[in-house]
Parts: structure tokens; sequence; C-alpha cells
């Protein structure tokens, strides 16, 4: 059903014609050093923290429809917090197809690189879940909120994945973020300078 309001495994608001994931989706066509990268036994990671696996709909996020014509993006669809969002807290993963170079969609507004020296990247164009959502801050807020983090999940058996993931920022060495993110609020990240760089070559 469009918007997935009947099917209480889609958020609202979820667009027809979109995938909701709940894990992400690997493509065939990845090597297995590129798998072997992603996927590692979790004793290997001894030093880093494994988060528990975190399924959708994420009640802690809504996604709106922009109704504000001042909003560079008008029209199109945000992420905003359902509940206050403390500095440094984990908001959701960000999932997508996980793909090489060789699949990589140059025109591709949702892809994120997940392993920059393999050329792994995890694009949301397609198929996703709700952290597709989340809008850049420039025009939209004086500075970003949130931002994506490279996490290690827990998915069973004894094995972690690497995914890429939204926090909120921290609270800064002067506590200027230590609010983090009101109930309400857009959640906005930094899609850097190059992203918007390249799309202003493509046009
Ligand atoms: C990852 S999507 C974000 C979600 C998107 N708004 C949607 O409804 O699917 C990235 C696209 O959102 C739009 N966008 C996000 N932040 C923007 C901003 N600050 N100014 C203008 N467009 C923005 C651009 O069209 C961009 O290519």
């Amino acid at each position: 059903m469009p918007g997935g309001a009947a099917n209480s495994k889609i958020p609202k608001g979820w667009p027809a014609g979109i995938v909701y994931l709940q894990a992400p989706a690997y493509s065939k066509k990845l090597a297995d050093k590129a798998l072997e990268a992603l996927l590692v036994p979790k004793a290997s990671l001894s030093s880093v923290t494994v988060l528990p696996k975190a399924t959708g709909p994420f009640s802690t996020v809504k996604i709106v429809k922009i109704s504000s014509e001042s909003h560079p993006a008008y029209g199109q669809n945000g992420l905003f917090a359902n509940q206050h969002l403390p500095p440094d807290s984990f908001v959701l993963p960000y999932l997508g197809f996980v793909h090489d170079r060789s699949e990589t969609d140059e025109h591709s507004d949702y892809d994120l690189s997940l392993d920059r020296y393999l050329g792994v990247g995890v694009d949301a164009s397609k198929m996703g879940n709700e952290a597709r959502f989340c809008n850049d801050y420039r025009g939209v807020g004086s500075s970003a909120n949130a931002e994506f983090r490279e996490v290690w999940t827990d998915i069973g058996n004894g094995k972690a994945e690497k995914r890429m993931a939204v926090y909120v920022l921290s609270a800064g060495k002067s506590g200027k973020r230590s609010k983090g993110v009101a109930k309400g609020e857009e959640i906005l990240v930094s899609y850097g300078k190059g992203f918007w760089s390249e799309r202003q070559n493509a046009t």
C-alpha cells in the first residue's frame, strides 16, 4: 500500500516503489575480499564496540514531507526526531544496496562510502530505511546536528557487520551542542562540500 500506513513493518510516509530494508542488501557481485572485510568474527573486534542489531521501523524518527517553501528540499521528504535525541547517541543504521565500484551509480544521491579502500558503498536510492531521508544542513539550519559514522553490528552467529549509521553529533568541547536534537527538529547531516560541487559540475 502506498505510504505503508497499513503495514506496521513499513514506516509511515515510506514512498511506494522503494524497498524498505531491515538489513543491508548485498550485491551478488561483491568479491569475497569485500565480504570478508564487511562480515568479521565478533571476537576479532575486541577493542571495538559492537552494537546490538536495531530493526525498523524506528519510532525515534519520522519521515516528513517538507511543506515549507523556504526549505531547499521543499516537496521532498526529510527525517525528523520523534523524541529528544541526546548528543552522541545512535539514531539508526543507514541501510541500502551494498556494492563495489563496478556497480556504483554516479547519479545516485543516496550513496555513502562504506569501505573506501575496497571501493564499497551503500546506496539507498532504490532500497533502504528511514536514514535515506536525512537532508544536508545547507540552507536549512546553521550547522549539522547529526553525522554518518561507521559502526559494527552484532548480526548473530558470532559475526559482526560493518555498517554506516546516523549519530547525533557530540556536545562539543564547549558544550554548544549539549542539547542534542529536540523532538520535532529535523535531523541534518553534512554531505560534504564534494557532494555539492559534484552536483554543480553535473548540471
Ligand atoms: C539523501 S537524499 C535526502 C532525502 C531527500 N530529501 C528525499 O526526499 O528523498 C539527498 C537529496 O535531498 C535533497 N537535499 C538534501 N539536503 C538538501 C539541501 N540542504 N538543499 C537542497 N537539497 C537537499 C537533494 O535533492 C539531494 O540530492
